[in-house]
């Protein structure tokens, strides 16, 4: 089984404070994602930033992008993102423009299905258009609710279509191993990490978990 990549979500709001986790977290993980209301605070310098230090990581950006698309998307694929997320919920219009911006720079889009009502549609119609990652995602506020994402990765992952699957929401070394089983080729852990004593030690048990669990 291929292993899926390991995405961490740069979710806090302070500037400094999220390149000192991202140094540490570095060695464990392939993508670093700057969170919605990290990058709503904190701008596209982040993205500069980040871009310049972690050359081997790629670098998402979750903008979830509502309207103007190939606007919004256009200019953080500029400063250096290898995918920015757009939301399902946008529509066809705006997931195109987003996917028009990030062919200008050999980059991909992200369709997060968050609050999507049906995903297998949206899914099928974003893959048709050229988006390259579906993203199943309980937020936050979902998840305080006691809601998960599995039911919904089962459903995106076992569509079939030629497309990387994504998943995040709330995802901890405990479900690991379902979520790699589910057929997860993106795994996003943000609060496990994060908020770890030592977010090194949980990123590299994070690391260890998907390699055993996609050997
Ligand atoms: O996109 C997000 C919230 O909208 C989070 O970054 C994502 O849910 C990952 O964080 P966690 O692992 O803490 O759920």
């Amino acid at each position: 089984m291929a292993r899926p990549l390991i995405q961490m979500a740069l979710d806090s709001l302070d500037f400094d404070q999220t390149v000192a986790l991202a140094d540490k977290v570095a060695p464990y993980v392939d993508i670093f994602e700057i969170g919605t209301p990290c990058i709503k605070y904190n701008g596209i310098n982040l993205v500069k930033e980040l871009r310049q230090r972690f050359p081997n990581q790629l670098l998402l950006v979750d903008l979830k992008t509502m309207d103007a698309g190939e606007y919004e998307a256009g200019a953080f694929y500029a400063a250096g993102a290898d995918i920015c997320t757009v939301l399902g919920v946008s529509g066809l219009a705006t997931i195109g423009g987003v996917i028009k911006a990030a062919k200008k720079y050999s980059a991909e889009v992200q369709v997060d299905l968050i609050n999507v009502p049906n995903k297998g549609e949206c899914a099928r119609e974003s893959a048709k258009l050229g988006a390259q990652i579906m993203g199943v995602h309980t937020g936050l506020d979902a998840q305080a609710a006691g809601q998960t994402p599995f039911t919904d990765l089962a459903e995106v992952a076992n569509l079939g279509l030629n497309v990387r699957v994504s998943v995040a929401g709330g995802i901890k070394p405990a479900t690991i191993d379902q979520t790699v089983k589910a057929g997860a080729n993106i795994i996003v852990v943000g609060a496990a990490i994060y908020g770890a004593a030592c977010p090194a030690t949980a990123a590299k048990e994070i690391r260890e978990l998907v390699d055993a669990a996609s050997a």
